[in-house]
Formats: C-alpha cells, structure tokens, sequence
C-alpha cells in the first residue's frame, strides 16, 4: 500500500539555532561581520534564523545573482517589520510596500515624475547653490586655521539639498529634526526588532523600540503635515520640489482608468513617499560621502592622485561643476572603491520569499527572508584578490565593473526589481560633493594624528555610518576667490 511521506525540506546549511530566539545571539553589535564568519563556515547561502523567521545569508556574486536576477521576481517583496508599520505609515511608501500593483505603481510614479535623469538634472542650481554656502563656510574655518567636523558639514549640504529639492525648504530648526529622525528611523529599521522575529514577544515591546518608534511617527507626521499644508495653500509655485510634483497627482488614478483595478494615492500615501525619499535620500549620499573622505585621509597617495586628476581636468582657477563629473575617471573609481568596503546598505534592504521554491538545489519556503551581504561580498579574497582590505582604485582599471545591479560583485545599489531608482541623483550628488571638497581644499589632521590613526569604527543599522566624526582642518587650495 503506498503511503504519503512529506519530502523533506532541504534548507541550505547554517549555524544551529536555540529555541525561541534562532540564532539572533550570534549576531551581536556588527551582524554583517559575524554573519560573514558564519558564512565562511556554513557556506554562500546560508540559512539561520531571525528568532522564529526563517532566514537566507547570500554571501556571494554567484548566489546573489541566482536569488537577485534569475529569482528575482519570487524575492521582490519586502517583510512586513514593525518599524515599516510605524516608520512608513504601514507600508504604505515605496522601500517597505510588498510587491504587487500598488508597489508597481508608486515605483513607476516615482521612476518617471522624481527620479529621472532629466528631472535630477533639473536640480542642479539648488546643489551648485547649497555647496556652495558649504564651502563659503568651509573657506572661513581655512582662513581661522579651525578644525571642522567634516562630517557634520557633509551632513548638512546633502541634507539641505535633499529637503530643499524634496520638500522645498531649507533644513529649520525650530520646525523638525530631519536627519536625527532619519538616523533615528535607520537604526530601528535595521535593528533585529524581537517583535518581528519572535512575533508573540511583540506586544511586550523588551527593547522599548516601538515606543520610539511611535515616538518618531508622530513627530515625522506632524511636519509632513505642516509642509503639505503650506504648499497646498501656495498655488501659485507649481513644480517647484516633490510635493509640488506628488500634489495634484492625490486622489488621481495611476493606472490606466479602464483597467479593472484603478489605483490612487491618498495623502497618507504622499507623506509615506516622501517620508521614504527623505531618509532613503540624505542618510545614503551623507554615509558614502563620508567614508569616501576618511579612506582619502587615510590614503594620502589616492588623494594626491585624485587632486591631480581635478588639477589636470578642471584647472586650479573655478570650481568642479555638474557638466565636469562624466571626465573624472579617478573620482568614479575611488568612489566604487569606497562602495566596495563600505556598502552603505550592508544587508540589502530585506526582501521576503513570496512562494515555495527550490533554488540552487535548496528548498526556500514562502516568507522566508533574504539578506545579500553586500559587506561580505566586498571583503571576499575569492573575488577581489589578496589585497581586499586595501583602499586601491586601480583595481577597477582591468575590471568593467559597474554600479548599475549588474555585476553582482559591487551591489551598492541591490539589483532586479527592487534596486535602489535614486541611483542616478544619489551619484551625482556624492561625485559633485566628493569632488569639491577634494578639489576646493587640502585637509590636514589634527596635530600629531597620522593617517592609521582615523578609526573606521562602523554603527550598524539599515545603513553603515562611521561611529565617529571626522575632524580636520581644510586649506583652501584654488586660485583666486571663486568660491
Ligand atoms: C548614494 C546613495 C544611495 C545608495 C547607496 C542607495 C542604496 C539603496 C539600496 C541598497 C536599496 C535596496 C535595494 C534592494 O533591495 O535591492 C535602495 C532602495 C531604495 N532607494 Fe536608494 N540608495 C541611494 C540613494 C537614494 C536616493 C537619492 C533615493 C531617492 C531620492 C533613493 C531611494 C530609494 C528607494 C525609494 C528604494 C526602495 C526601492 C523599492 O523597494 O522598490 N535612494 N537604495
């Protein structure tokens, strides 16, 4: 008589996992570090588990592009976190939304209304404008001999450039704290929240992260509404920023009218697009740009090359502009390089399983989540040679190599359907950034540091920023006064 046996799943290997908490233990401080050791035991994919959430480590350019290119449509949706439910209005923007029509619609109206190239390049002036102020202000700190918290100022010019272009103003004190609600809202975003991975533990909150977090909402709320008010009673500047552009689409079909289901966005739905363009925005480009500044401080032979390289194709007497950035070759390459050691979304945005499937001979289950350790990917000797933890550009001279999700090697971005649509202005607001700053200033460390001695300590959350500022000393190096 035949009986029934159910096949038995073959997950990929992993480090056991305790009762109740998985292996969330093993994650510590720093999880793209330890999760990176467990993968060199355990293998590529490799799967643990978040508390009670079956999880899939990808630590390899093969295994990313099996999960990322050839499965990429069964992983484009995204886990329902807490923090997505208070931090995104419950998912209801673009990073957190689960795959399906609305994701599709909102990414399309995103893809084609904000984040074009032909619209990034409209912004021009407001970045040429702001970086300007930043390095007027760094010009006098050169002229008083001061130390600068360079990280602070790069903070500020992208972040001034982000709300101006998106919400239309200046960074205003007396009205919001932005960037801390941004760093706020990452930190939790990437924290192991327990009410995700043990999902009865939630309602005891242990960590006290969702106090904070509907702290956090309400005061994001409260200034999203301010500036939608004020725009929607000044009709007279149309298409100026974002919510001029997001306006007049509220409560407007998005898809084609005679489909069977027509989608709208609501005003909740414009503040969650714009909550998730703000943060996505300024805490990427600040974080990249400064790392790249630390690993040029620390590499005084890359600075000097890249400074040749602005000295030879700019010139010494005006400023680097938007129309120079496509003849820096050396910049492009230092900044890949900076992506390479310091992936800015070292796990990837979390992407969720959406059916059964068998991948590289293992069986994923429906919800599982997926990582891509980009960090890991990074630092792997088996992909970049010996010298991986060596700042050297130059490697990209023989690699064709680039940002775009297609060379699974570099994954600064993600890759397939969910990869990051701010590519375009996020680059040209770091290369211009980079750029200025390398070109308008030498930076001279505080007396007696050396190089080695500027730590690369990491803060682990859905970004990588530095754990500490960077202070130095800028001398203004250009002929004549034409900044
Ligand atoms: C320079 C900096 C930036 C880096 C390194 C970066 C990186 C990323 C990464 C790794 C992802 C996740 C991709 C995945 O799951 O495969 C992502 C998603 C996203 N990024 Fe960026 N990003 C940057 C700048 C921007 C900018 C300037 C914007 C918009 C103003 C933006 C908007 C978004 C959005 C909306 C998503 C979610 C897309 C989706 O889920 O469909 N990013 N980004």
């Amino acid at each position: 008589k035949k009986t029934y046996t159910k096949t038995r799943q073959k997950l990929p290997p992993g480090p056991r996992s305790l009762p109740i908490i998985g292996n969330l233990h093993q994650l510590g401080n720093l999880p793209h570090r330890n999760l990176q050791k467990l993968a060199q035991k355990h293998g590529h994919i490799m799967s643990i588990k978040l508390g009670t959430v079956p999880t899939i480590v990808v630590s390899s350019p093969q295994a990313a592009e099996l999960f990322l290119k050839n499965h990429d449509t069964n992983f484009a949706s995204r886990p329902k976190i807490q923090a997505s439910e208070y931090l995104s209005y419950g998912t209801k923007g673009l990073v957190f939304a689960e795959y399906g029509p609305y994701w599709r619609n909102t990414r399309k109206l995103c893809t084609l209304q904000l984040l074009s190239s032909s619209k990034a390049e409209s912004f021009a002036e407001l970045r040429k404008e702001e970086l300007g102020l930043a390095l007027e202000s760094l010009k006098k700190s050169a002229a008083k001999g001061e130390l600068v918290d360079l990280s602070r100022k790069i903070g500020e010019v992208v972040e001034d450039i982000s709300t101006r272009m998106i919400l239309g103003r200046r960074k205003d004190d007396d009205l919001y704290d932005l960037k801390g609600i941004a760093e706020e809202a990452l930190k939790l975003a990437g924290a192991f929240n327990l009410a995700d991975c043990v999902p009865w533990l939630g309602q005891f909150d242990l960590q006290g992260l969702a106090k904070r977090m509907k702290k956090a909402s309400k005061l994001i709320d409260q200034v999203l509404e301010k500036i939608i008010t004020e725009h929607q009673k000044d009709t007279n500047n149309q298409h100026r920023d974002f919510v001029d552009i997001l306006l007049p689409l509220m409560n407007q079909p998005m898809n084609n009218p005679q489909d069977k289901h027509v989608y709208t966005i609501d005003r909740t739905n414009i503040k969650a697009i714009l909550l998730d363009l703000m943060v996505a925005s300024f805490d990427a480009a600040t974080t990249i740009t400064d790392w790249t500044m630390s690993e040029l401080l620390r590499n005084p032979r890359v600075m000097k090359k890249l400074q040749e390289e602005l000295r030879r194709v700019i010139g010494m007497d005006r400023k680097v502009e938007e129309k120079d950035l496509g003849k820096l070759n050396y910049l492009d390459m230092v900044v890949k390089e900076s992506f390479r050691l310091h992936p800015v979304v070292p796990l990837l945005v979390p992407r969720e399983c959406m059916e059964d499937i068998s991948v590289g001979g293992y069986d994923i289950p429906k919800k599982a989540r997926l990582m891509v350790n980009t960090w890991a990917i990074g630092r792997d000797p088996n992909v970049w040679s010996n010298n991986v933890e060596e700042f050297y550009p130059e490697r990209f001279i023989d690699r064709n190599i680039d940002l775009k999700g297609h060379d699974f090697e570099l994954l600064a971005f993600g890759s397939g359907r969910r990869m990051c649509p701010g590519m375009h202005l996020g680059l040209i607001t770091v290369r211009l950034v980079l750029a200025q700053l390398v070109h308008c200033f030498d930076w001279e460390l505080p007396d007696g540091m050396q190089p080695n001695d500027i730590g690369m300590d990491e803060i682990f959350g859905l970004s990588l920023p530095r754990a500490n500022h960077l202070l130095v000393k800028p001398i203004y190096r250009l002929v004549g006064n034409d900044i």
